[in-house]
């Protein structure tokens, strides 16, 4: 099973992915460890990224999902995703249902207190407008409000995702 969890910046990726991970003994990476330098500069600069900055890391996330299920192996992957084309291309060359959407939501006000209070390499916490009028919230994946516990917000992904995999059976 490979899981993306998506949702703006703030919304929860890497807290809840890594602990999700660690229940399904599966192998985590983060998306923010795979930007160019100079995405990183140009959003520490308070500059949002663009499609075309964009394609090359998406790509590169595609790749490595798809090595993922080339080994047979579980996988959860934190990245914004924010638009449908994004999704399509993370998901691009690996069947249909082999990557597992998870959306992380939650109120503006929430993940604007949680980046003000958290230290990031490089994201500045003005970026959220922007994540917000980027984001095109998927209608086909499990969505989750990142409002309760981690625990709590990670056993209801396990059920979702045990559903899934019941279903397939
Ligand atoms: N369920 C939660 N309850 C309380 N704080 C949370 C919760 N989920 C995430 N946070 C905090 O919110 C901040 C943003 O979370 P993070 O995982 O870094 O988000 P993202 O990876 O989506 O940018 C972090 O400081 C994190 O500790
Ligand atoms: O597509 C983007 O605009 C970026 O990927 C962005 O969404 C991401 O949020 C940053 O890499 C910061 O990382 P956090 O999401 O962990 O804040």
């Amino acid at each position: 099973m490979i899981v993306v969890l998506m949702g703006v910046s703030g919304s929860g990726k890497t807290t809840i992915g890594t602990r999700l991970a660690e229940q399904i003994a599966a192998g985590f990476a983060d998306a923010d460890d795979y930007h160019p330098l100079a995405n990183k500069q140009k959003m520490a600069a308070g500059n949002p990224l663009n499609d075309e900055d964009r394609q090359p890391w998406l790509e590169t996330l595609n790749e490595l999902m798809k090595g993922w299920y080339k080994d047979g192996k579980g996988g959860v992957l934190a990245c914004s995703a924010l638009k449908a084309k994004y999704r399509d291309t993370l998901a691009s060359g690996m069947p249909h249902g082999a990557v597992t959407f998870v959306h992380l939501d939650g109120s503006k006000d929430m993940i604007a207190e949680r980046l003000a209070a958290r230290s990031h390499e490089y994201m500045n916490p003005k970026l959220l407008e922007s994540q917000l009028a980027t984001l095109e919230p998927p209608t086909d994946a499990f969505t989750i409000v990142n409002d309760r516990t981690p625990d709590e917000i990670v056993a209801d992904i396990l059920a979702h995702v045990a559903g899934i995999r019941t279903s397939l059976k």
